[in-house]
């Protein structure tokens, strides 16, 4: 993983009592979503519970991903890590969304490969949340091919209701 600085009080959050136990697979936070759910051209990420505050996912790339032939598009990579990211709220139950996003692409993904990403909540300070990844190809301890850190805001619900259709009745706290 790459060295996350964090900001001076910076604290690290406390996961939430109903975030799915290690090992457990998240459910598809909305169905149309292009990193988790069934939308035709999305990245099908599935994405599993880990110890503490991390998240493990993957998916594979497709001839839908590219950007030069044979490799994947790097601004659909990030898309990736924003998945990832975002998702850890599920593990905090913290709304937020994504402010900051950074990505080093260290190795091309050639279609057909697996990304594996392992996410991270590194700490929250007020309304923040520092977030970190790393992308490896074709197994878990694979080659890094990406690291990632992200900032994320925390939002009232409202956020998504004033600016989206909001979450579609679902309760964020239990099944966003
Ligand atoms: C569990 C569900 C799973 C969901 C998975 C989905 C994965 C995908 C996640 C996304 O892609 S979310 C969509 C992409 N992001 C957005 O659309 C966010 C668009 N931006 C906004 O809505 C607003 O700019 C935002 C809510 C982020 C902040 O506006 P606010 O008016 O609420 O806050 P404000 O600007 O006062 O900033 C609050 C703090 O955050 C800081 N901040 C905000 N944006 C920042 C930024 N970009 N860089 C650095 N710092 C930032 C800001 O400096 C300040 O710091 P301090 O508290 O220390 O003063």
């Amino acid at each position: 993983m790459n060295k996350v600085e964090l900001p001076e009080g910076a604290t690290l959050p406390v996961r939430h009592p109903d975030a799915p136990a290690p090992g457990e697979e998240l459910p598809v936070h909305y169905s149309q979503c292009f990193g988790c759910g069934d939308n035709e051209s999305g990245l099908h990420m599935r994405v599993r519970a880990g110890e503490g505050l991390t998240l493990h996912g993957r998916f594979l790339v497709t001839d839908h991903h590219q950007g030069a032939p044979g490799l994947a598009h790097g601004g659909l990579l990030a898309c990736a890590f924003d998945e990832m990211l975002g998702m850890l709220g599920m593990l905090t139950h913290i709304p937020a969304v994504t402010g900051r996003l950074e990505t080093d692409f260290r190795r091309p993904v050639p279609v057909d490969s697996t990304l594996h990403i392992r996410a991270q909540v590194d700490g929250v300070l007020g309304r923040k949340i520092y977030t970190s990844a790393v992308g490896r190809l074709n197994a878990e301890d694979g080659p890094v091919a990406l690291t990632a850190q992200g900032l994320f805001i925390e939002v009232g619900l409202e956020h998504f209701s004033k600016h989206g259709r909001g979450l579609e009745g679902r309760d964020f706290e239990v099944n966003p």
